[in-house]
């Protein structure tokens, strides 16, 4: 048997896969950042007796949390664009924002503090769709966090792009630049049906199938895009888009909030991956995505936050106990929506969304240790009679401990080792006084 550098321990173990199982008293080995065993404490505790130990007594240990959506500098932008709806939110808040503000400073900054709220939340992994993406490819190895990459892909000149072929060519570069990184990987982030006309999705289309890359794109998202599709096009959005042959198991819709029974049959066809945002979607008043009609056909489903200026924040707790009331709500029963499917789709679903269901997403041997503890020791979370429903209608993301990634600790104690919060909290403070001068100019 070979040696293992780190065994972790915990009241109870989440696999999540092979099978939704809770490992009373459970442990998993850690050798090289990979998961080398798993079972019961004491019998790892035989099996590997010079490993270093780490025991969570009143813990849960589970694959950490992968936020499927997101665009992580806009945390600077939280509380900047309240009460809107979403193209009003875009067209005359948001977008001249990010074009007076938004250079590679604020990309670092902003998507530092992202990196800090997510990790601390019990995240390990995300989706980010943002300008100057090679400045989070370099922050990424600096907190240890795991990302999928893409460059916003827009008609119009945005900050760091003046048009579509130059955000396609920085994509290929970034895909290039960043194959030595481990914890990196890079995706097509074509923005939306309403700002990427057909022959730039036509041009991603191929470069994903011929370099095997994901595309995520937001996708009927509000009434409104669909109106204006069927003026423009005379058909919805994914119509347009299965046209085009731009749809297939690598196209992930995000939001996907207003669907037909034929947009159902259109994602099912295709085998398209949809991410789920409820909070962003609550909060712009978006609608209710059919989230149980998606899981009915087989369609797979992730968890996102969207960005900190929609939601306002990055929790995936939050958001998967939102997912799951607003779910059994729309179905007219409590059991829609089951709490295991919850935790399934904010760690395996999201995994299979980065494409990356191989690597992360459950505690199984040979994945990696992206790990989280989760502290049950709390008295509102007690008495625990079943710890997957304690975790998904009680527990809140300050209950996370510690979080490791490739086996790396990142959190421990609630404390943060790959990040000086004191100096990160005094740039946010810098970037407000001056976003508050930009705002007031616009207003
Ligand atoms: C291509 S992603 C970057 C671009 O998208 C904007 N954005 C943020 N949240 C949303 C959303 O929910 N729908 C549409 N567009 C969104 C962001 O501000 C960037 O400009
Ligand atoms: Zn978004």
């Amino acid at each position: 048997m070979a040696e293992a550098e780190l065994l972790l321990s915990a009241r109870w173990l989440l696999p999540i896969a092979p099978e939704n199982r809770v490992i009373d008293d459970g442990a998993i080995a850690i050798a090289n950042g990979r998961i080398t065993a798993i079972g019961q404490r004491q019998e790892l505790l035989a099996q590997f007796p010079n490993a270093k130990h780490q025991h969570l007594a009143e813990h849960v240990l589970m694959p950490g949390l992968v936020n499927a959506h997101g665009h992580a500098a806009m945390t600077l932008l939280r509380g900047c664009g309240e009460d809107m709806p979403l193209m009003d939110w875009l067209n005359n808040r948001i977008w001249p924002l990010e074009r007076s503000l938004v250079s590679p400073e604020f990309v670092q900054d902003g998507s530092l503090l992202a990196c800090a709220e997510q990790i601390r939340g019990g995240i390990t992994a995300f989706a980010d769709n943002y300008f100057y993406p090679e400045r989070i490819a370099k922050l990424i190895q600096q907190t240890g966090m795991r990302a999928l990459l893409a460059c916003p892909v827009l008609d119009f000149p945005m900050p760091g792009c003046a048009d579509p072929k130059e955000a396609i060519a920085k994509t290929l570069k970034l895909h290039d630049d960043c194959r030595a990184l481990p914890l990196v990987n890079v995706a097509f982030g074509p923005h939306a049906p309403y700002t990427v006309s057909d022959e730039w999705l036509t041009q991603i289309s191929t470069y994903a199938e011929e370099l095997g890359l994901l595309v995520h794109m937001h996708m009927h998202e509000s009434a409104a895009e669909i109106e204006g599709s069927m003026q423009q096009y005379g058909m919805r959005p994914l119509q347009r888009l299965e046209n085009l042959g731009a749809l297939g198991p690598h196209f992930v819709a995000v939001h996907s909030v207003h669907i037909n029974d034929d947009d159902l049959l259109i994602l099912k066809r295709n085998n398209v991956q949809v991410v789920h945002c409820p909070e962003s979607n609550l909060k712009l008043a978006s609608g209710f995505a059919p989230v149980a009609k998606f899981l009915e056909h087989g369609i797979p489903v992730a968890l996102g936050t969207d960005g900190a200026a929609s939601n306002n924040d990055l929790d995936l707790f939050g958001e998967l106990r939102s997912a799951a009331f607003i779910g059994k709500a729309l179905a007219g029963s409590p059991t829609a929506m089951p709490a295991e499917t919850m935790l399934q789709m904010a760690t395996l679903g999201g995994a299979k969304a980065l494409a990356l269901e191989q690597e992360i997403g459950s505690l199984e041997i040979g994945k990696s240790a992206d790990v989280i503890a989760v502290d049950l020791s709390n008295l509102n979370l007690r008495p625990i009679y079943n710890p997957i429903y304690t975790l998904v209608y009680g527990a809140h993301r300050d209950d996370v401990s510690d979080v490791w990634v490739a086996g790396q600790a990142l959190l421990r104690n609630r404390d943060h080792l790959t990040i000086d919060t004191k100096a990160l909290k005094t740039r946010i403070q810098q970037w407000q006084n001056r976003i508050m001068e930009t705002l007031n100019e616009q207003r």
